[in-house]
């Protein structure tokens, strides 16, 4: 077992430091809540395991820091990064227009200066420091009940990261709310059921009381998230289909919402994926190929680093997330970047007639819904949650195009793949179980046969990068999941399997090294992660330490001569 070790791009860590002690500027005084049992009332969720895979991550981390990882994957991180476009900006002119953005929208009214930062090493490079976690007061007297809102997971763990409140995340809504009202919200999350399931026991419209005999009274303790001002009654949020219900006022942690800000300008993007880029070290004028791109973050910064000289090549299996990726490279006027429609696991063409060949994609491909992230499908273009219905059919939309007739802002083409060896350096930041993303609120979901899955599925992509990468050439493999098996067990197999890679150095480094050692699952599998020395060469964020990000992994291996293998 091994844990992560303090970074080494410097300043990064003074930072952060800074920043994480209560003394900015846009921290409010603290004060105890007024009520008797105010420690329900303080956010402090505990996040649910499917106990094999609690198990398996406790050998690989070791029970203690385990249960740290599990407690900060609960937390958003304490900043925001964003990535200015160079091509288009300046970092001097965007840190500028956001001090101006922020004071203008009361995030930090006294003094916006001092909450945003730049790190020398990361020229384009901007953090915006948020505060947290809060106690909050609900102005509740001892003997009158709180009005109060329960809401989704889904939505709990979007306001966190700032949003507000949408007519659909709301789930319970005490009775007498009214337009106007202060209300207090909590989040429901899933319990173990008899029949040995998870379900979060509360169906849309009940009613709360704010009574111990009250519905999930007590499964309440330490879910409240913050109070707002409903913006709807509480017949209005059960009859509307769309918009605001609740206005945020208060929140447990403070982050800046950048929605349509600058847009073209800047994109948000978490560290560990800004650094994936920088260690690919793409150079102008080679040719690179991002094997599942959207929604294109790490395309474009790829592209930026290259000064939009040569050419990538983006690909992704679905049509409207190749639209996205196509919509953000215009926005940022970035002209080395082609989209395409292709299933990477199909990527490489065995015919020489059809190398690098495009044709226009018309009929529909059949792909598993299981890989899909659904926080965006479920959101309309103005961030409004949107019906099952609705959500079904973007879904269907987003699998097979939205028609001949029916394509709004230009053709997403079909590639039919590409020769092998015809890539200088290739990223593979496929699908993965995202167990490294933050803030989450139930984790339960993935068994270990679902992660030995997103394992299989990680390997063959791998193989198709491995092909399609010249001898010399460089690939980046990378996740935001803290499963060994999809990380350590995945550069196993390639070192294994391919012995003419090899797994080079990272710069930047931030992370810690990865997992070393093994797991027996029974007396016929047991897999096999790293050694001490290849554990030292790969770069594993971990949410708990002082960076402060999501959990993440990169590996970066040179290609040798392939005959040799
Ligand atoms: C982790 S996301 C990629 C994020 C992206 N690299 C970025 O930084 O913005 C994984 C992407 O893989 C795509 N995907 C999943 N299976 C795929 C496949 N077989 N071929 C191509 N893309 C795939 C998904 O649609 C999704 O957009």
């Amino acid at each position: 077992m091994r844990l992560a070790n303090s970074d080494t791009l410097p300043g990064i860590r003074t930072l952060l430091r800074r920043h994480s002690l209560p003394t900015s500027p846009s921290v409010k005084t603290m004060e105890p809540p007024p009520v008797v049992d105010a420690g329900r009332y303080m956010f402090n969720p505990t996040l649910k395991w499917d106990p094999h895979v609690e198990a398996y991550f406790s050998r690989a981390y070791g029970a203690d820091h385990f249960s740290r990882i599990s407690s900060a994957l609960t937390r958003p991180s304490c900043y925001s990064s964003i990535r200015v476009n160079t091509l288009k900006t300046s970092t001097e002119d965007v840190k500028k227009k956001l001090i101006k953005y922020l004071h203008e929208t009361n995030f930090a009214k006294e003094d916006s200066t001092s909450c945003i930062t730049q790190n020398p090493a990361l020229e384009n490079v901007l953090y915006i420091w948020g505060t947290g976690p809060h106690e909050i007061s609900y102005d509740r007297q001892p003997d009158e009940p709180i009005k109060e809102i329960i809401v989704s997971r889904k939505c709990a763990e979007a306001v966190l990261r700032g949003a507000q409140i949408y007519v659909p995340g709301v789930m319970a809504c005490s009775s007498h709310v009214e337009e106007g009202d202060k209300v207090a919200v909590s989040v429901a999350t899933e319990k173990p059921t008899d029949t040995g399931g998870w379900a979060i026991g509360i169906t849309r419209g009940t009613v709360l009381h704010g009574i111990p005999s009250d519905v999930q009274y007590e499964d309440r303790h330490g879910l409240y998230i913050g109070e707002g001002i409903a913006l709807m009654s509480r017949a209005g949020i059960f009859r509307a289909k769309e918009g605001v219900a609740i206005e945020m006022t208060n929140r447990v942690y403070r982050l800046p919402s950048f929605n349509d800000v600058l847009e073209g300008e800047i994109f948000l993007q978490n560290l560990p994926s800004i650094i994936t880029a920088r260690v690919l070290d793409p150079q102008p004028g080679e040719k690179i190929l991002d094997m599942c791109a959207a929604p294109g973050g790490k395309t474009t910064a790829i592209a930026l680093l290259m000064k939009d000289q040569g050419e990538i090549i983006a690909l992704d299996r679905s049509h409207n997330k190749v639209m996205n990726i196509k919509k953000l490279a215009d926005e940022m006027e970035i002209k080395c970047i082609k989209a395409y429609k292709l299933d990477a696991l199909k990527s490489v063409s065995l015919s020489i007639s059809d190398q690098n060949e495009v044709i226009l994609e018309e009929q529909s491909v059949r792909v598993d819904e299981e890989c899909y992230d659904l926080t965006n499908v479920r959101k309309d273009e103005k961030g409004r949650y949107l019906s099952n219905a609705e959500t079904r059919k973007r879904m269907r939309q987003m699998r097979n195009g939205p028609g001949k007739n029916n394509s709004k802002g230009g053709k997403v083409v079909n590639s039919k793949g590409f020769a092998p060896n015809s890539f200088d350096r290739v990223l593979l930041d496929g699908p993965c179980s995202a167990l490294g993303l933050r803030p989450r609120l139930f984790a339960a979901e993935e068994t270990i046969d679902s992660l030995r899955r997103h394992g299989t599925y990680q390997k063959r992509m791998f193989d198709r990068a491995v092909q399609l990468v010249r001898p010399g050439g460089v690939i980046v493999y990378s996740t935001c999941t803290i499963n060994p098996g999809e990380n350590e067990a995945l550069v196993r197999y390639a070192l294994d399997t391919y012995k003419f890679l090899s797994l080079a150095s990272q710069n930047p480094k931030i992370g810690g090294p990865g997992v070393v050692g093994s797991y027996k699952f029974d007396e016929t599998h047991t897999e096999e992660w790293l050694t001490e020395s290849e554990a030292e060469l790969v770069q594993r964020f971990d949410p708990v330490s002082g960076t402060d990000t999501i959990g993440f992994f990169i590996a970066k291996f040179i290609v040798g001569s392939k005959s040799s293998s």
